[in-house]
Parts: C-alpha cells; sequence; structure tokens
C-alpha cells in the first residue's frame, strides 16, 4: 500500500500528539485494551507514540493473523531491553522468522518437548509430584498455610531444570533467588516504556530505573546460564557418553554460538516453569473459589483412583472433568495474555489494510473473556468445556491459550501433562481451606504486571489430609 494512502484503516480511539494512546494503557494492558475494545470493536489501530499497534479482540480476526496470514505475522517485535536480556535475539522466542529460528525450534521441539521426551521425563514428574506433595503433607499436622504460589514456582522450575539440564537449580535460598529474578525478567519483558516508542524520551527509562533493573537481571541470568554451559562442559569430558540431555546436544551443535546456547536455555526457563506454575496458580485459585466444582473435581478424580496412593496415565486420561477444569483456567487466564507479531509486509486483515512493519497484539485474554463467543465470559465454569470438542490445538480461535501456527507453543504436552498429574493429586489427598476462616469469595483474583499473567498476592492455603470416608 505504499503508493496510495490507506484507504481501509481500522478505527482508532482518539490520540494524544506525541504518546499517541500510551495514556489509554495501564500496567494490565491486558484489561485496558479489553476497555478500549468494548467501545471501539474487536480490530482497532492504536499508536504508542507514533508506532501503528494493530490490537486484535475477536475468534474471527485471530483466525486471521495466527492460521490464514500466518507467515506474514510470523516476526516477533523486540525493543531494545529485549534485545538485551536475551543475548540480542538470538533466542527461539524473539528471534526472525527465517533459517536461524526454525533450526532452534526444532531443536527444542526435537529434543525437549516432542510427545515421545516427554514421556521420556515422565519419572521426573512423579518424583517432583511427590517431593511437592511430602512438603504440603507436611503442613497438614500443623494445619499452617502453605505458600502454593512459591511452591508451585519451585516444581515447575524443578521438571523443566530435569528435563533440559539433567539437575535441579531451584532448591535452597540460592533457588528462591534463581527463581524471582526469572519471575522479574518476564516483568520486564511485558514492561512498556515510553522511550522505546518515543525516541526522544529515552531517557526516562534511565531515570526511572527501568535500565539497571534490565543490566542487572541480565548478569544475574548470564551469570548463572554460564554455569550451566561450564557445568556440562567439564561434565561432558569425564562422561562416558551414554546419556545427552538437551544442554549437550546443543553443545555439539558448532552452528549456535555460546550466545546462542545460553539464549535457548534462557527461553526454556523464562517460557515454560512461569506459564505452568501460573496456570496451576489460578486453577487452585478458581477451586478454592468455587467450593461446588472442587467437589465435583474430588468426587471425578477419587471415584476414579479409589484408595490407591499412585495415580496412573491411564487415570488421567479418565478423567474429563480435570482437563475441563484445566481449560477454563487457560480460558480465563491465559498465562500469556498478549501475543506480539509484525506484518512483514503489507496485508489486509479483516477488509482493513495493514502497513508491513505494523507490530500486531492478538489479546488472548480478552479473546477467552469475549461475551460474542462465550455465555457468561467472566463465569468460572468447566461445565462449558464437557462433550465439546474444543481443544489446545488453536483450531477454534476463540481459545487459544497456546497460541498458534509457526510461532505457536512448543511446550503444550509438557505443560498439560505436568499440570494434570499436579492437579489431580493435589484434589485427590488433600482437603483445601483458606488461613483466618476466610470465606471463598474472600480470595482475590488481582493479577501481577507482566508478559506472564500471576496472581499479585501469593496463594496461602491450609491443607489437611483427606479423610478416606468423605467421599
Ligand atoms: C500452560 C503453559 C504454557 C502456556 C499457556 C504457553 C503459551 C505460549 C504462547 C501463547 C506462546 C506464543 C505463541 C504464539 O505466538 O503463537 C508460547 C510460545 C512458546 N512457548 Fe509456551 N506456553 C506454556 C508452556 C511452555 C513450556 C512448558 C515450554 C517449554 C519448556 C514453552 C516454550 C515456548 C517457546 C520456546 C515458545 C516460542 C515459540 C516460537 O516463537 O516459535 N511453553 N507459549
Amino acid at each position: 500500500f505504499n503508493h496510495h494512502p490507506l484507504k481501509h484503516q481500522p478505527p482508532s480511539p482518539p490520540k494524544l500528539p506525541v504518546i499517541g494512546n500510551l495514556h489509554q494503557l495501564s500496567a494490565l494492558i491486558h484489561r485496558a485494551l479489553q476497555t478500549l475494545g468494548a467501545k471501539h470493536g474487536p480490530v482497532m489501530l492504536l499508536h504508542f507514540g507514533s508506532k501503528p499497534v494493530l490490537v486484535i479482540q475477536s475468534a474471527d480476526a485471530a483466525a486471521q493473523i495466527l492460521k490464514d496470514h500466518d507467515l506474514v505475522f510470523s516476526d516477533k517485535p523486540h525493543t531494545s531491553s529485549t534485545r538485551r536480556l536475551l543475548y540480542d535475539l538470538k533466542d527461539v522466542i524473539i528471534a526472525p522468522y527465517g533459517e536461524y529460528w526454525r533450526k532452534l525450534k526444532s531443536i527444542c521441539v526435537l529434543q525437549l518437548l516432542s510427545n515421545e521426551r516427554v514421556g521420556s521425563y515422565k519419572f521426573i514428574r512423579e518424583e517432583e509430584t511427590a517431593l511437592l506433595l511430602e512438603k504440603i503433607g507436611a503442613c497438614c499436622l500443623s494445619e499452617t498455610a502453605v505458600d502454593l504460589s512459591q511452591l508451585f514456582d519451585l516444581h515447575s522450575n524443578n521438571v523443566i531444570c530435569r528435563a533440559a539440564f539433567g539437575r535441579r537449580f531451584g532448591e535452597g535460598e540460592r533457588g528462591r533467588r534463581f527463581t524471582m529474578v526469572f519471575r522479574e525478567l518476564v516483568q520486564l519483558i511485558g514492561d512498556l516504556q515510553i522511550g522505546e516508542f518515543v525516541p526522544w524520551l529515552w531517557w526516562i527509562s534511565r531515570v526511572n530505573g527501568f535500565d539497571r533493573r534490565v543490566d542487572e537481571v541480565r548478569e544475574k541470568l548470564d551469570e548463572f546460564l554460564e554455569m550451566v554451559v561450564e557445568e556440562h562442559l567439564n561434565r561432558g569430558l569425564e562422561r562416558s557418553g551414554n546419556k545427552e540431555n538437551f544442554v549437550d546436544i546443543l553443545l555439539k551443535d558448532s552452528s549456535i554460538d555460546r550466545d546462542g546456547i545460553k539464549a535457548i536455555l534462557l527461553d526454556m526457563l523464562a517460557a515454560g516453569p512461569d506459564t505452568t506454575s501460573s496456570t496451576l496458580e489460578w486453577a487452585m485459585t478458581e477451586l478454592l473459589r468455587h467450593p461446588t466444582v472442587m467437589t465435583n473435581l474430588q468426587a471425578e478424580v477419587r471415584g476414579i483412583v479409589k484408595d490407591r496412593q499412585i495415580l496412573t496415565d491411564k487415570d488421567l486420561g479418565e478423567m474429563q472433568y480435570l482437563k475441563a477444569v484445566i481449560k477454563e483456567t487457560l480460558r480465563l487466564h491465559a498465562p500469556i495474555p498478549l501475543l506480539a507479531r509484525v506484518a512483514r509486509e503489507d496485508i489486509t486483515v479483516m477488509g482493513y489494510e495493514i502497513q508491513a512493519n505494523t507490530m500486531v497484539v492478538v489479546n488472548l485474554w480478552g479473546i477467552g473473556r469475549d461475551p460474542a463467543s462465550w455465555e457468561e465470559p467472566d463465569k468460572f465454569h468447566p461445565e462449558r468445556f464437557l462433550n465439546s470438542s474444543l481443544d489446545f490445538k488453536g483450531l477454534d480461535f476463540k481459545f487459544a491459550p497456546f497460541g498458534h501456527g509457526r510461532r505457536g507453543c512448543p511446550g503444550i504436552a509438557l505443560a498439560i501433562a505436568s499440570v494434570e498429574l499436579v492437579l489431580a493429586n493435589l484434589v485427590h489427598k488433600f482437603e483445601w481451606k483458606l488461613p483466618m476462616r476466610a470465606k471463598c469469595e474472600d480470595l482475590d483474583v488481582m493479577e501481577q504486571p507482566g508478559a506472564s499473567l500471576h496472581r499479585k498476592h501469593p496463594l496461602l492455603v491450609v491443607p489437611t489430609h483427606r479423610q478416606h470416608n468423605m467421599l
């Protein structure tokens, strides 16, 4: 469209000089976009500074971006802070679409995240789940509250670290600090700094401390990743070479340099544990807020597992209500609420002319709550997924928590296997209540801003051992 003025542009809310629409956004950007979309429609053109940003908030429009024109929208936007944090785009998540990205993605899928690989980590998931249950069980006698948010973080981190690196890194005080650095990384990536969009305001992120936080986080992460790589190199010399893990495989590939290796490892640690623990955190939050759903889920799980201590894959396969609870959690609390892409060329979307280089934001969170697609969209009602063919493959774009297409999430199998096993065990083995005799409706659902969506406040809950005659 470079040769003529655009005739059909999407509606735009009125904007201010210099900052465009940035003043209409709040820290929880997905919520601000939903509010704007209710007024201006599901396809809007905003301006972050002078930069045009196409905002997509309906299933139909998302299908055009993620399926029909997937190739055109297969690049990701980046800012100077994401470049600094992610080794100058040498990772999978932000790397430009092309040969290098294709190679990294296929290594991630084949060597770490394929169904077969995920099956081979079954013992890791089981051991880590047993450890989690033990920690919770230890609090039962004293009836003290457990911080489930922290336990879920540690659990998800251990599963991914053991699968990818062959050992845990999350234990003890050092481990806790390491999990917090990853949380901060995700918050920094999700933070819109005005200087990225209005170049002469670059100094603001220096004055408000953002640049300093980026540098500190980058340094701590690099130190940690260097240690992981060195450990593998040293160990590799001694080993008989009978069992390679993901890091060994990356180290063998001469076309990926040291920064590239660290960047991919960083991706796995940034994208995997945080999203998995967010799903667990919100699932338990919603179960506690909805005692009937909790009772239904306990009835299903306990009915299938009976008095056995160990839950099997076959048991999980039969738990339709459990699967519906997980889907309903992902619909209401998409762990990655916003997808960001960039148009590689001029293109028409939903009849609107969109110019090359326009940034696109797909509000997965907003689409999950769109009244045009869902009845009583804000209600937690897992039954809507029973007897329904909606699944995670993102074929119906009203429910696409893992995205779709070339840049879609490669971690679905690992994430779902981990979440199902933990959740089924938690409701099988324990009864749950809120501390200080709080009522279920008192449990808040406030969110922490960031590229992934967590509770603002940790989830504190009091567990007791299940009484076997209860159900
Ligand atoms: C419930 C858990 C998870 C959710 C909801 C989730 C969601 C997503 C979403 C929405 C995207 C962007 C897709 C797009 O742009 O179309 C994504 C990308 C990605 N995810 Fe996940 N994810 C989860 C777990 C995992 C796990 C466990 C891993 C690996 C350990 C992982 C690795 C990745 C990677 C590497 C990408 C980038 C793919 C690319 O750019 O080509 N994710 N994920």
